[in-house]
């Protein structure tokens, strides 16, 4: 068998992060995934998990994903975790528990260890984070520190911002991964701009049940996104759907605009299991006559030649 068919010594599987706010999660995934993979988004139709990027390796491929809610203070000191962040916990093959190096435990982080405590099946790698702003004694003691808050499988410093061992995590990590093919073949994934895959999701949730009838008159474009002002949970997202004459308008809004927002609905759902975060979707639709030829509209719709 060749490397490409064998399994053998290859591992292939998911990981998450969890942490309190601002203790650097982000900024570790983006780092682990480097800039070969943007955020990008499953499959419609597959698991609705938000996959934040793929580390690919010549022995190994290790998925990050997202755990919508647990980085929102409200959750996170909220009674429980909500459903979605414990199924994530529970199906994936590793968990990063990120405390950084410059601050003292304290209960947000003794909260998630116990709430980590309950999941048995699970490898918790510690990751303390931002050693770069702290002297290494600091690092040292944040350690031992960190190992008294539970069972981990492994415990490790490191600095995103400072480019230290973040390789060290993305090893750790895969040697609690599960041995098998990978996931994703590389093919398979886009770096394409969050807009664009946004603009795909309504694109495709429009064409539901009328692919036949408007077959390519269909184009999709997001002009702003943004949070909610006054709300860390939520994100603006302003589209216009373009069709190419008047009788199509009306077939992708349907009788009394009831079709509009089933695809409204349809889109958002997809569009918040991709970002892991709530989402007002204001979708307008616009005929723009015979975009298709025309040059012009083409480039404005992002079909650069
Ligand atoms: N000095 C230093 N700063 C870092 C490091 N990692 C992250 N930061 C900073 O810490 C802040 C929070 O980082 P994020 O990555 O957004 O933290 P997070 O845990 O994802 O935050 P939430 O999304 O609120 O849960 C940002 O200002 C980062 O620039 C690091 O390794 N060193």
């Amino acid at each position: 068998m060749t490397a490409e068919t064998s399994a053998e010594g290859f591992r292939s599987g998911f990981a998450c992060f969890v942490g309190r706010p601002n203790v650097g999660k982000s900024t570790l995934m983006n780092a682990l995934v480097g800039t070969k993979v943007a955020i990008t988004s499953n499959r419609p139709q597959t698991t609705r998990r938000a996959i934040r990027g793929i580390v690919h390796r010549p022995d190994a491929q290790l998925i990050v994903v997202d755990t919508p809610g647990l980085h929102k203070p409200r959750t996170l000191l909220g009674e429980r975790l909500d459903s979605l962040v414990r199924s994530t916990l529970t199906e994936v093959d590793a968990i990063g528990f990120c405390v950084p190096a410059d601050e003292k435990i304290g209960p947000g982080d003794k909260y998630i260890a116990r709430e980590l405590a309950g999941i048995k099946k699970t490898p918790i790698v510690a990751i303390v984070t931002k050693t770069d702003l702290v002297p290494p004694e600091r690092v040292a003691e944040q350690l031992l520190a960190v190992g008294e808050l539970g069972e981990f499988a492994d415990i490790v410093p490191c600095s995103a911002a400072g480019d230290f061992q973040v390789g060290t995590v993305a090893d750790v990590l895969i040697s609690h991964l599960p041995e098998g093919y990978p996931l994703y073949p590389e093919g398979d994934l886009t770096d394409e701009p969050e807009q664009i895959l946004i603009a795909e999701l309504i694109r495709e949730a429009s064409l539901e049940g009328v692919r036949d009838e408007l077959p390519h008159s269909i184009a999709v474009v997001v002009d702003e996104m943004g949070p909610r002002e006054g709300r860390d949970d939520m994100i603006n997202i302003y589209a216009h759907l373009f069709v190419e004459r008047p009788s199509q308008k009306g077939i992708v809004i349907g009788h009394k605009g009831e079709r509009l927002r089933e695809v409204g609905t349809r889109a958002r759902k997809q569009i918040e299991a991709l970002l892991g975060t709530k989402v007002f979707l204001d979708l307008r639709i616009k005929v723009l006559k015979d975009w298709q030829r025309d040059p012009k509209q083409l480039r404005r719709l992002g079909f650069f030649d």
